[in-house]
């Protein structure tokens, strides 16, 4: 069948990256779609971000709303410790697919377990999955309208705790303004606004950091 963007980013990944060396997965990535064709990938200026807030937290427990090709994924997961756990969910099953083989060819494939699915249906299963554990670390880059309600459900399951960070992509363009209202009001969240690029593009994006107090 016709190729698709993401089998087109798997293809040139194949060619272009070392099996194993994640940040060769991470680079290839960013060399396509800087150069050939622009993709929804956090890209390497917010990427910097989000590798320090990462870095920062040290989780033990990650959970990415929106995998796409996995960029963001691979990216978390070169820099979690062996032990720690990354959960990523994608809608898509044809993301979901390319997805996997982008994660294994960086060899991260121990750390990451993608579920295909709505977030909706899928976090609160999740506290059962976590076996009782909590998110130290989530990522948010799925339906920006989704954000609001699904850290709403976080809530609610139990999944935070007290210093857990959300890190949310793309509060500026395409936007998330119910989200941001709504946790910059919030007396359960510590915000910080992370001024940046839209990927590959000169137009103004960022990412919100937020501590939630408990
Ligand atoms: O739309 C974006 N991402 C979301 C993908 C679907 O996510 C669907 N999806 C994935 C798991 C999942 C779980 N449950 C429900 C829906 C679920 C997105 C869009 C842009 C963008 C910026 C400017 C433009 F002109 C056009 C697009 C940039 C980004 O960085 C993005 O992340
Ligand atoms: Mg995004």
């Amino acid at each position: 069948t016709r190729t698709s963007k993401p089998k087109r980013i798997l293809a040139y990944v194949e060619k272009h990256a070392v099996p194993g060396d994640a940040e060769s997965v991470v680079n290839a990535i960013d060399a396509y779609c800087s150069r050939v064709e622009w993709a929804m990938n956090v890209g390497s200026d917010k990427g910097k971000i989000l590798d320090r807030v990462v870095s920062e937290t040290d989780p033990d427990t990650v959970l990415e709303l929106g995998t796409y090709c996995g960029y963001s994924t691979v990216r978390i997961g070169r820099l979690l410790r062996p032990e720690a756990r990354l959960v990523t969910i994608e809608m898509n099953p044809d993301n979901a697919k390319i997805a996997k083989q982008i994660i294994a060819l960086a060899g991260l494939n121990s750390k990451i377990e993608m579920l295909v699915g709505s977030s909706s249906d899928l976090i609160p299963q999740l506290k059962k999955k976590l076996d009782m554990k909590t998110l130290d670390l989530v990522f948010l880059d799925h339906w920006k309208i989704f954000y609001l309600p699904d850290t709403r459900c976080l809530e609610e399951t139990g999944l935070l705790h007290k210093g857990t960070v959300l890190l949310a992509d793309n509060v500026v363009c395409p936007g998330t303004p119910e989200y941001l209202k709504y946790i910059r009001n919030s007396s359960r969240y510590r915000s910080e606004y992370f001024p940046s690029r839209l990927e590959y593009l000169q137009v103004e994006d960022g990412l919100e950091k937020s501590v939630f107090l408990g």
